[in-house]
């Protein structure tokens, strides 16, 4: 006789959904254990609506649940379905500028995804909340995590890439900005002793790690500008920059610079030390 409680419908169909979307089996029960699963439960139930043998589900269902980017090492770096070329490293910050992370279709695609959508970019303010920036004068809208196959695809590829679990992403940002506008210089950390701080940090804590990744080349300006070491990333299509930091790590601090002639598109992941 079978006493275990039976899945419900709902957790079924988002399993089957949330795998359909892209994302891993070690994935999909990571996720249920952040949302306060057993693991070993989680792992049995992945296997069962997968119809998979539970071993397919074992890796890394037991690793910490707070973890750390891995940098990528030159001169190639292992991204799931692509090999990515690193082009330059930098230790503080802690820093790469990868080549052919996206193909030349996939930024169109995501172009043309996010078009419609496409809404004034705001900034987290000091409450947690979300405020229109005078820093920030572009627009654009997210992805919700593993939202189209695309963008399932292209999370799946930074997790394998940084090892670290998808949902340790907060959905993918695209921005677009036209020519003046720019994102004026400011860190990705959020800042403990801001008063949202634990409202902001409460999915998901603190962010770790920024990969800019960069959807068209701009006619002239809009790289990314690390101004306390003095280095622009030029934006070219297909290209990103990945950086990692701890909070208050004031090397981070990074501006994109106005866009001079043309317009410029980016996809931002930004990663959490926890599920977020
Ligand atoms: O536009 C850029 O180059 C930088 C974007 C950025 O800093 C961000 O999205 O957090
Ligand atoms: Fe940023």
């Amino acid at each position: 006789m079978n006493t275990r409680p039976a899945i419900s419908p709902e957790l079924r169909e988002w399993i089957l959904a949330t795998s359909h979307a892209g994302h891993s089996p070690q994935t999909v029960a990571e996720l249920m254990r952040a949302h306060g699963y057993d693991p070993q439960r989680s792992r049995s139930i992945v296997a069962e609506v997968l119809e998979l043998p539970p071993a397919a589900v074992l890796a890394d269902a037991d690793a910490p649940l707070v973890r750390r980017t891995r940098h990528p090492a030159a001169p190639l770096a292992e991204a799931g379905d692509r090999k990515v070329k690193v082009a330059l490293s930098m230790d503080k910050p802690a820093l790469r500028v990868l080549d052919d992370l996206l193909s030349g279709e996939e930024c169109e695609e995501l172009i043309a995804l996010a078009t419609p959508h496409l809404a004034r970019a705001l900034t987290v303010n000091a409450t947690g909340g979300q405020q229109v920036d005078h820093r920030r004068t572009s627009v654009g809208m997210f992805f919700k995590l593993g939202e189209l196959p695309l963008v399932a695809r292209l999370e799946q590829r930074i997790a394998e890439l940084l090892d670290i679990p998808v949902s340790h992403g907060e959905g993918l940002q695209i921005l677009h900005y036209l020519p003046g506008q720019e994102y004026q210089p400011h860190y990705d950390w959020f800042d403990p002793e801001q008063p949202g701080y634990a409202t902001i940090t409460a999915r998901g804590g603190q962010r770790i790690a920024s990969v800019v990744m960069y959807l068209n080349t701009p006619e002239a300006g809009g790289g990314t500008a690390f101004p306390e070491v003095g280095l622009t990333v030029t934006a070219l299509r297909g290209s990103a920059v990945y950086f990692a930091y701890e909070a208050g790590d004031a090397s981070s601090l990074h501006a994109g610079l106005p866009v001079q002639r043309g317009e410029k598109w980016i996809a931002t992941k930004w990663l959490r030390e926890r599920p977020y």
